[in-house]
């Protein structure tokens, strides 16, 4: 009976065996191995194994990643709703779980998932529904935005594949390349998606070539979708089971998995996210910390399926959730390998370190106490590692922390997420980047602030970190594209054509100059149409100088900010403007920009001369210096204005400004500048 099955099944793949070769990827040995899969799981049913025990060839791990807005969190609902993970008609975005989240419309965390699916192919079409294999299917939906790219490498780690999504209006953009290498570094299998094929304006060919021409995929490759519409989406699960190879760890080896993720959860502590490597983890099972050393119970163990669904144990390939009684971040270290005590293992590789682009300082402000900003702070580095966190003492604001960020809207949304899902107010000072300041004694330190802790000592230099940048635009930008980059005084590295159309640039630029807003400048003075990628280079002896604001006379520290020489004087000048709106009228005040080391008055203003400010004479708040500690803050965010807040806007959600972010930029000119971010 079982080989008059066999042979039936065999002869039905023969037939369709030409069509399905001329996919290269698309093996006999495949089929082959979906019809062992039919068998085992006829065989499965019949001696009644629990198919929820998925073995490491029923798993398929995977990411969705793509540029920012292609179309991610809309795929992994209807791939959620295809599976009968969540029901049609739930919100939009079902993973996007903050608040921050939903009210930017951008994914800021990555999420996992876990859906149950029943292959599906023309080689299954002639099978009972019941019959065709079950795969278990772990997706991570990944954040698009650049500065968010941490989020992204560290789901891939716990991945074999990606679906790589593509946006037909708009063809391939820079974290579509930057995700394509992330992907590429990491052997996965990547399956490009060609999406939003339902509008108009959508031409999947071009796209098609353009993958052909970027990154030498095959355009036959590229599946067509629609991630509103559904279309195409059957074919998408079926290549997530024929491509992305199953995960390749050994069942009878000793526990190795991989903490890629973890929250603070109110009841449980800490929650770690994992990637089960080699082994089995069950309940009860007592683990070790490679980084640590230190030892846990794991209490519960399980999938979330969508939410945390407790299973009692992962398998090999398995991507899960364990409680085991963690209560800090300095016990749950993403990357981080989890073995089973007792046993000898190799741990797994970990994560690169993380590289901080901007600093900035954060001060208890509006009835929020230090221990209740340490206390939100320690609660959300937990769910976001990339955040580096040191005390610091400030002569004007008091104790507080500073932070490192991977770029300007990271630091916005760990603001927001502090203030939503903690309850905390702060102030931060303006974001600084790293330097590496030397000494006539020649040694080096490296300052993301503008203290004055070396300042006895005799400096030789300061290096400023550099990167090499590559801007893809069409060739009718070219022009105001090399103007920026010299305002901006980057050196041009290359300058060529790719195609007729096409040019690429390359330019060794200043991290300073591009973290705060050159993207969305670039953006609009290209129409959006500029691909822009950065990797970090060699440090650069530069004339830096570094400037103190004073008022009164006293100065303010938070306001100290490291500058070119070349532009001391219009940096200093739009300051003290900045400032004497500030001060108290009543008040003879004096603002003035100081040049650190020589003392040079590089501007002054006297506010009262100008006849206008605010008056917080009468305010409990007011301090010695003639305006109030967030007011000096306040003028310390000037380039905080910048963080590019846009997707708000276009996504129709009301953009909540939060007062001291709108300090001096007029409105119309700020969202102007982010329309095509
Ligand atoms: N017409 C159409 N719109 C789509 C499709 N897929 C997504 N969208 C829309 O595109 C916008 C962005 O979709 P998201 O799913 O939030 O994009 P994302 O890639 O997850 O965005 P980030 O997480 O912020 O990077 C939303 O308004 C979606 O409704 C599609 O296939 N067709």
């Amino acid at each position: 009976m079982q080989l008059a099955n066999d042979a039936k099944l065999f002869q039905l793949w023969r037939r369709r065996l030409v069509p399905f070769q001329q996919h290269r990827r698309f093996s006999s040995r495949h089929h082959l191995q979906i019809m062992a899969d039919i068998e085992r799981d006829r065989l499965a049913k019949q001696n009644g194994v629990d198919l929820t025990e998925f073995p490491p060839e029923r798993i398929r791990n995977f990411s969705i990643v793509a540029h920012i807005d292609h179309g991610k969190s809309t795929l992994a609902d209807r791939l959620l709703e295809l599976t009968g993970t969540i029901q049609r008609g739930h919100n939009p975005q079902y993973l996007d779980k903050l608040q921050v989240e939903k009210q930017r419309g951008i994914t800021v965390k990555a999420q996992t998932t876990s859906m149950v699916y029943r292959h599906n192919n023309e080689i299954h079409e002639a099978i009972d529904k019941h019959d065709r294999p079950v795969y278990l299917l772990n997706l991570i939906d990944t954040p698009g935005h650049v500065d968010f790219s941490y989020e992204v490498s560290r789901s891939l780690a716990a991945c074999q594949g990606v679906l790589l999504l593509v946006d037909a209006t708009q063809g391939i953009q820079a974290q579509t390349v930057a995700n394509f290498y992330l992907a590429s570094e990491c052997n996965l299998s990547i399956i490009p998606v060609i999406n939003k094929i339902d509008l108009p304006t959508a031409d999947p060919d071009l796209v098609k070539e353009q993958l052909a021409a970027t990154f030498d995929l095959d355009p036959s490759e590229a599946l067509l979708a629609s991630a509103k519409t559904g279309e195409g989406l059957e074919q998408v699960l079926a290549a997530i089971v024929e491509r992305v190879h199953p995960p390749r760890g050994k069942v009878d080896s000793p526990l190795r998995m991989l903490l890629f993720d973890s929250y603070f959860h109110d009841y449980k502590k800490v929650i770690c996210n994992v990637a089960v490597v080699d082994g089995v983890l069950r309940k009860g099972n007592r683990i070790v910390s490679a980084a640590t050393g230190k030892g846990y119970e794991v209490s519960d163990v399980g999938i979330m399926h969508p939410e945390l669904k407790s299973t009692g144990s992962l398998l090999t390939g398995q991507v899960g959730y364990v409680v085991c009684g963690m209560h800090s971040t300095q016990e749950a270290r993403v990357g981080d390998t989890l073995y089973q005590r007792r046993s000898t293992i190799e741990p797994l590789p970990g994560f690169k370190p993380v590289k901080h682009m901007v600093f900035s300082g954060l001060y208890p402000a509006d009835g929020t106490s230090m221990s209740e900003l340490e206390h939100a702070i320690e609660k959300l580095t937990c769910n976001d590692s990339s955040v580096s966190v040191e005390i610091e003492n400030s002569a004007a604001l008091g104790r507080g922390f500073r932070c490192g960020f991977l770029g300007l809207l990271h630091m916005d949304v760990f603001h927001q997420r502090l203030e939503q899902e903690y309850g905390v107010h702060v102030h931060n000072t303006m974001p600084n980047v790293p330097y590496i300041f030397e000494f006539e004694d020649g040694n080096k330190v490296e300052m993301h602030m503008c203290t004055d802790r070396y300042k006895d000592k005799k400096r030789k230099a300061i290096w400023e970190p550099m990167v090499l940048a590559k801007i893809v635009v069409p060739s009718e930008y070219v022009g105001p594209v090399i103007t920026l980059c010299s305002e901006r005084e980057g050196e041009q590295v290359q300058f060529s054509f790719i195609t007729g159309q096409q040019a690429l640039l390359k330019y060794r630029l200043p991290l300073r100059e591009i973290v705060v807003d050159f993207h969305d400048i670039l953006k609009s003075i290209t129409s959006g149409y500029a691909i822009f990628i950065y990797e970090e280079a060699e440090h650069q002896r530069s004339s830096l100088l570094k400037l103190d604001a004073f008022l009164n006379t006293k100065k303010v520290e938070a306001m100290a900010t490291i500058v070119h020489k070349s532009k001391a004087e219009s940096v200093g000048k739009s300051l003290t403007q900045m400032l004497k709106k500030f001060i108290n009228r009543n008040v003879q005040n004096s603002i003035q920009v100081v040049e650190a080391i020589t003392g040079r008055v590089v501007s002054t203003e006297r506010p009262l001369d100008y006849g206008f400010g605010v008056s917080h004479r009468r305010s409990p708040q007011s301090n010695r210096l003639g305006c109030t500690e967030s007011t000096a803050l306040s003028l310390s965010k000037i380039y905080c204005t910048r963080v590019p807040a846009a997707p708000l806007e276009r996504k129709g959600v009301k953009k909540q400004l939060n007062q001291h972010r709108t300090v001096d930029i007029p409105r119309e000119a700020f969202l102007d500048r982010m329309k095509f971010s």
